[in-house]
């Protein structure tokens, strides 16, 4: 049966990898919402106006490399601000929404505007100092010269930008399950969110 699960919460939550292993397990399609928002950041970094981008955004644009760095981050926390270029990218997320099979979307506002009626709606968080380690040890691996302090003031930056906005806030949907990883490895995280997407498909609404 075709059912979408939305998955939201702050940066480095681990929303992501929870995101396609749940996607996997059921065999449905993933979107990483953020890198909808990084690859405009980064249109705008290159001197681009970031509603003219938003708006000619293409699907190859998310395949760019170098999405994942801070800098874009930010870049795409700003943009996220401006409630043009969300609105440029909502049909693109909605559509993927409804492919046909399901699908799992994470972000910041899935459970919130972009698929209120999502089957599933998750709410994956942890504490700032957690999320900075494990980005900090992310961004060293893939070779990034950076400093734990630096990547915690991002993330709580990010947080304040994100959850302050008028247009789209981060925040949990009243509905959403809330998984929070501070103390739970990636398998626990993952085993929490599949109960929980098997819990809110037994007490769902039959079909039709
Ligand atoms: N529960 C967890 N415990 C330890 N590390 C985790 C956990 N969840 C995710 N990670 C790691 O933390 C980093 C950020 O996770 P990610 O899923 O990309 O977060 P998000 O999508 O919320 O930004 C990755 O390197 C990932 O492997
Ligand atoms: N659905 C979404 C997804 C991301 N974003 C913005 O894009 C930025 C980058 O998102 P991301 O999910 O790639 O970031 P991480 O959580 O991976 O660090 C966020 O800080 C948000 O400002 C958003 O506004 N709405």
């Amino acid at each position: 049966m075709a059912f979408t699960v939305a998955i939201d919460g702050p940066a480095a939550s681990g929303k992501g990898t929870v995101a396609k292993r749940v996607a996997a397990h059921y065999g449905l399609g993933h979107l990483d919402t953020g890198l909808l928002y990084r690859a405009v950041g980064r249109r705008m970094l290159d001197g681009e106006d970031p509603v003219a981008a938003a708006e000619a955004l293409k699907p190859e644009d998310l395949d760019r490399e170098g999405l994942r760095t801070a800098q874009v981050g930010e870049a795409a926390s700003r943009v996220g601000a401006i409630g043009a270029v969300r609105a440029a990218l909502l049909d693109f997320q909605r559509a993927f929404a409804r492919r046909s099979g399901g699908a799992v979307l994470d972000g910041r506002d899935i459970g919130t505007v972009i698929c209120p009626e999502a089957e599933a709606k998750l709410f994956v968080t942890a504490s700032a100092e957690v999320r900075a380690e494990r980005r900090f040890r992310e961004l060293v691996a893939a070779g990034i010269d950076t400093r734990l302090e630096a990547v915690l003031a991002d993330i709580r930056a990010r947080d304040e930008r994100d959850t302050a906005r008028s247009d789209a806030p981060l925040r949990a949907a009243d509905d959403a399950v809330t998984i929070d990883t501070t103390r739970l490895d990636i398998e626990a995280a993952v085993a929490a969110a599949i109960a929980a997407v098997e819990a809110a498909r037994a007490g769902g609404r039959p079909p039709g």
